[in-house]
């Protein structure tokens, strides 16, 4: 479905991608994490052919998005802020995205403006910021397109929109089995979701697994500092925070029962980490807190 392979993009000779690899052959809803400014927003653009790459190739559905209509009509990208006219009311939203887009999905798209309760007579630029996204999450689930790019999709939605947006979203990927990419900062809200994730970091992809794989990574060990230097001497020390005669270290270890039985045996408290403290971790270098 797509395939990125070396990519590199500058912003005024700023590199931001370097050497970029990313491949998915199924449909499949994967979420899209990474620190401020790793450059998920320039990944999801050239994939939407907004930008050339610098150097590499870039092919979705098998074609070079770049200024490529025929590539373009099968995908969807779903901006932070996506620029609505002026004057556009919902009915133009929805009269714009079947226009748009070939598979457009209008029953859908009609459902779900009145699920979240957007007036179809009330110009877009008096929305709420959380109507706003709403009407472009609309846009993104009815467009129905192959390849559907959604960045950030629930900023500004209150818990009960977001709820109803991860329910549309996948009875409607039930329906038609899809590419979705969904950038987020909030991965554990989204990562029930997601069947796969992404983490781009140093203008790399650092990650690309399975959600199950990645939802067991990241063992949080506590106790005196010598039986937890003696349990974590071989491992990837993520973490640590010590604590006067105690330190509490996470590992980049599978949480299974093996580690139960060593943490026992050491006389170690132990805990499986957050997905976001995880990737946090994964993604800075945070040894030797003192507290
Ligand atoms: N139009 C631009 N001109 C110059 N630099 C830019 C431009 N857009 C982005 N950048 C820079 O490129 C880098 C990656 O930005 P990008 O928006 O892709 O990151 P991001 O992962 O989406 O960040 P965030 O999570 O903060 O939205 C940042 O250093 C940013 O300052």
């Amino acid at each position: 479905m797509i395939d990125v392979k070396n990519v590199t993009y500058s912003y005024n000779r700023t590199p931001v991608l370097n050497g970029l690899n990313l491949h998915e052959a199924e449909p499949v809803i994967t979420g899209l994490w990474g620190r401020n400014g790793a450059g998920k927003t320039t990944l999801m653009s050239l994939l939407a052919g907004h930008f050339k790459p610098n150097s590499g190739e870039i092919h979705v559905l098998g074609q070079d998005p770049y200024n490529n209509l025929n590539a373009l009509e099968n995908i969807c990208y779903i901006q932070e802020n996506h620029p609505f006219g002026q004057h556009w009311k919902m009915t133009d939203v929805l009269e714009f995205g079947r226009y748009f887009h070939k598979d457009w999905d209008q029953n859908l798209a009609e459902h779900l403006t009145d699920l979240f309760e957007l007036p179809k007579k009330k110009k877009i630029t008096k929305f709420s910021k959380g109507m706003r996204t709403a009407a472009q999450i609309i846009l993104g689930l009815a467009s129905n397109a192959k390849i559907t790019i959604l960045d950030e999709p629930t900023n500004g939605l209150d818990a009960v929109k977001r709820k109803q947006f991860y329910d549309a979203l996948l009875t409607s990927y039930e329906d038609n089995p899809r590419y979705f990419l969904i950038s987020t900062h909030h991965i554990e809200e989204i990562q029930p979701l997601c069947e796969s994730l992404v983490v781009v970091h140093d203008g790399h992809i650092l990650l690309q697994e399975q959600m199950d794989e990645i939802r067991g990574r990241g063992i949080i060990l506590s106790g005196e500092v010598s039986s937890v230097e003696k349990a974590t001497e071989n491992e990837r020390v993520l973490e640590t925070v010590k604590m006067r005669s105690t330190v509490r270290v996470m590992i980049d270890e599978v949480f299974s029962p093996e580690w139960k039985t060593i943490a026992t045996d050491q006389n170690l408290a132990i805990e499986q980490a957050s997905l976001q403290d995880y990737l946090i971790n994964l993604t800075t270098n945070k040894k030797g807190v003192q507290l």
